[in-house]
């Protein structure tokens, strides 16, 4: 009995990838609140077949089966990779051993790359660069060279005889639900957090990408996790704005409290900058989800940080918020930070040692002894009106 769906996304080019429903962690860091896919396109030519992509660890026999279902493994021709990260890239033996005269195709950089992890057949590989192309008869797949989306090696594969773009991670959203995009309601701040997740960091040289990629005819995006965009301005605008860094007049606090010090500052920076018409986005980073702060960090203009002191430093929360604030390389423009001691403090020049380096202009800095007293709140709002001031010019 057939128990798999295979959408046939446009005519002979078929999904074969895997939902993975009930994964809630990846890369050991990022929570999946609705699981994942991992996508893979089979394109039948008249004269050859190709496989874009593969699928993650462990779901090798679900993912031959659906090839079987609608070709023959056994017949592959090529295998494209686009990208050597092992959700995409660890069953490359598995379906290249069962497909004997299959080859593997991908640029320099991808053999380099899927060498440190998987063990190609040396023999049958085919180096493409930017602009080649292959023949499948009657279908011709382009490819792309679009690095550092996310890793050094990514690559796109474009099929113009259907206006498909297979971007791999790019344009991605780590969902299990739906098909495409229509299926999903909250589709765009899931894209929105695994932009800013994954892709944020690479901010220019996904800017450098729309660009080489904005003459194309595109009518099916078909990237390597979540849905299928058969509206592809849907994302793609999104993506204009956000590799641009455009930013809202959103301020996001980040911050941790032990005693409720700190919180009363945040809390009062927070009423601060509503009243001056600011967006607020609080998150408390002993509860919150850090895929929701990545989203928040896509498009805020302002970013605080709350921070007692623990044994000389950041409270270990915030000193690792600080951290992936710094490394995901947000747009925003202005920062403040706050927090609370006991004795010798610490946490204000660990924050600064982490954050003047970066882009952000630092609009105040506040560390009080102990609970904040009237004349602390009153420079917190101080700070507040000063932020608000320049977010709005
Ligand atoms: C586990 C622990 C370690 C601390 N280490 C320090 C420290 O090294 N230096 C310091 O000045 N205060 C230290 N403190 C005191 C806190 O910074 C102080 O209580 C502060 O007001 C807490 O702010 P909060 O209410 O926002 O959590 C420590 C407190 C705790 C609970």
């Amino acid at each position: 009995m057939e128990i798999y769906n295979i959408p046939e996304i446009a005519k002979h080019v078929y999904w074969v990838g895997v939902k993975d429903w009930n994964r809630r962690m990846f890369d050991a860091l990022i929570p999946l609140p609705q699981g994942t896919s991992y996508n893979a396109y089979l394109v039948k030519g008249e004269e050859k077949t190709a496989l874009i992509d593969t699928v993650n660890p462990g779901f090798e026999k679900e993912f031959e089966e659906k090839i079987n279902l609608v070709s023959s493994l056994e017949k592959l021709d090529y295998l494209i990779m686009n990208h050597a990260e092992p959700d995409h890239s660890s069953a490359i033996r598995y379906i290249m051993d069962r497909a004997p005269d299959s080859v593997l195709v991908t640029t320099e950089r991808g053999v380099k790359m899927a060498s440190l992890y998987h063990e190609l057949p040396e023999a049958r590989i085919k180096i493409v660069a930017d602009g080649d192309s292959l023949e499948l008869g009657g279908k011709t797949l382009r490819f792309i060279e679009a690095p550092w989306l996310h890793w050094p090696e990514t690559m796109f594969t474009y099929l113009p005889e259907d206006k498909v773009l297979f971007p791999c991670d790019f344009f991605g959203a780590h969902t299990a639900q739906g098909v495409y995009d229509e299926d999903i309601e909250d589709l765009i701040p899931l894209a929105k957090r695994y932009y800013g997740e994954i892709m944020m960091p690479f901010g220019k040289m996904g800017a450098k990408a729309l660009e080489k990629i904005k003459d194309l005819e595109i009518e099916i995006i078909a990237p390597s996790h979540g849905p299928i965009y058969t509206n592809p301005q849907r994302i793609l605008e999104p993506y204009a704005k956000w590799t641009a860094g455009e930013t809202e007049n959103k301020a996001l606090i980040v911050y941790v409290s032990m005693w409720g010090s700190t919180a009363e500052m945040i809390r009062t920076i927070a009423e601060t900058l509503l009243k001056e018409g600011i967006n607020v986005r609080i998150y408390d980073l002993a509860v919150s989800d850090i895929g929701d702060v990545a989203r928040e960090l896509v498009d805020s203009r302002a970013i605080i940080l709350g921070a007692p002191t623990v044994l000389g430093g950041m409270h270990p929360l915030a000193l690792y918020g600080t951290y992936l604030v710094k490394a995901l390389n947000p747009p925003a423009k202005y920062g403040v930070v706050l927090g609370s001691f006991g004795w010798g403090g610490g946490a204000l020049k660990q924050a600064g040692e982490i954050l003047v380096p970066s882009k952000m202009e630092i609009v105040g800095t506040l560390q009080v002894k102990g609970r904040a007293r009237e004349e602390d709140l009153t420079k917190v709002k101080e700070i507040g009106l000063e932020l608000a001031q320049k977010m709005k010019s």
